[in-house]
C-alpha cells in the first residue's frame, strides 16, 4: 500500500497561479475524491501529482519525493488516467491498453506473455474484451473512457489517479467501474485519487473528500463533513438538499430554486 503526501503544491500556468499551497495526505489503500466547481483546479492537481505539469512543493509517495524518481520508477508507482486524452485513432484497443506495461518492458525489449495476460484480463473486467482488435477511432465516448482507464489499470501501480473516470459512462458502466476500483482497493490495497463531479457518487465511494476552490483547499475530511448544504451552496452556487443514504453516507439532491 502506498501513502501519498502532498505539501504546499503550487502550479503556475503561463502567468496564472492555478493551484496554491495545497496540502493533503491519502493513507495507503484509501480513496480520496477531489471535488470542486468547473475551473477550480482539480485536473491541474491530478496532472501535477502525475508529474506531467511543472509544480513547486512536494509530492511524496511512501515518504519518497516523486520528483526524484526516474520516469519508469514513477510509472510503476503512479498510474494516471486523464479526462479526455488525445488517442491515436488507428491504434487497437489492445495495443493501447498494452502501453500501460511500458514501465515493465526493457528498452528495445518486447512485451512478455504476462504483459499480454494482464492486459487481456483488465480488458475483460471492463467489458472491453470484444473490442480488443477495434481501432480507437471507432469507439463511442464511453468505450474510449473505459480504454483509458484500462491502460491505467494495466500499469498495476499502487496509486491510481483518475480524472473524472465516469463522466461519459452509462449508469451500469459507472457502477461497474467504481465497484471494480473499490474491489481493487480492498483486495490489492490500491490508493485511489479521483476527481468526480457526481457528488453523491463521490460520497458513496470515497473515504475522504477534498473540496478545491480557486486553486486552494476549501474543505477536507470525511464525506459527511465536506458534502454539506452550506459548503456546496457556497462553492458550487447550487441549491441542494443533503440526505443520508446507505451506511450513513451523504446523498446530494439538487433542489429547484
Ligand atoms: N495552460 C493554461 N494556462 C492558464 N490557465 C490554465 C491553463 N490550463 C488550465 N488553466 C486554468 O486553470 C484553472 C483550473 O483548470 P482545471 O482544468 O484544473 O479545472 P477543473 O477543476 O478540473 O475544472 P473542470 O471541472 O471544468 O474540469 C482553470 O481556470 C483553467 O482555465
Amino acid at each position: 500500500m502506498s501513502h501519498v503526501e502532498v505539501r504546499d503544491l503550487t502550479v503556475v500556468l503561463e502567468t496564472r497561479t492555478v493551484l496554491s499551497g495545497v496540502d493533503f495526505q491519502v493513507r495507503g489503500g484509501d480513496w480520496l475524491a477531489v471535488i470542486g466547481a468547473n475551473g477550480a483546479g482539480k485536473s491541474t492537481l491530478l496532472r501535477a501529482l502525475a508529474g506531467v505539469l511543472p509544480c513547486s512543493g512536494e509530492v511524496l509517495i511512501d515518504g519518497r519525493p516523486a520528483r526524484r524518481l526516474r520516469p519508469r520508477d514513477r510509472a510503476r508507482l503512479l498510474a494516471y488516467a486523464p479526462q479526455a486524452p488525445a488517442l491515436p485513432v488507428d491504434m487497437t484497443v489492445f495495443d493501447y491498453a498494452l502501453l500501460g506495461r511500458t514501465p515493465y518492458i526493457s528498452y528495445l525489449g518486447r512485451e512478455s506473455r504476462r504483459d499480454r495476460e494482464v492486459t487481456a484480463s483488465v480488458l475483460d473486467r471492463l467489458d472491453l474484451a470484444s473490442f480488443a482488435s477495434r481501432a480507437l477511432g471507432h469507439l463511442s465516448g464511453g468505450e474510449r473512457q473505459r480504454v483509458v482507464l484500462a491502460r491505467a489499470l494495466v500499469q498495476q501501480a499502487p496509486v491510481l489517479l483518475l480524472d473524472e473516470p465516469t463522466t461519459a459512462l452509462d449508469l451500469g458502466h459507472q457502477q461497474q467501474v467504481l465497484e471494480l476500483l473499490d474491489r481493487l482497493r480492498l483486495a490489492d490495497g490500491l490508493t485511489v485519487v479521483t476527481t468526480l463531479h457526481d457528488l453523491s457518487l463521490a460520497g458513496q465511494y470515497a473515504d475522504s473528500m477534498m473540496l478545491v476552490a480557486g486553486g486552494r483547499v476549501a474543505a477536507s475530511g470525511a464525506p459527511a463533513e465536506v458534502l454539506t448544504e452550506k459548503l456546496i451552496g457556497e462553492h458550487f452556487d447550487a441549491r441542494v438538499r443533503v440526505g443520508t443514504g446507505a451506511g450513513g453516507r451523504p446523498e446530494v439532491h439538487l433542489e429547484r430554486p
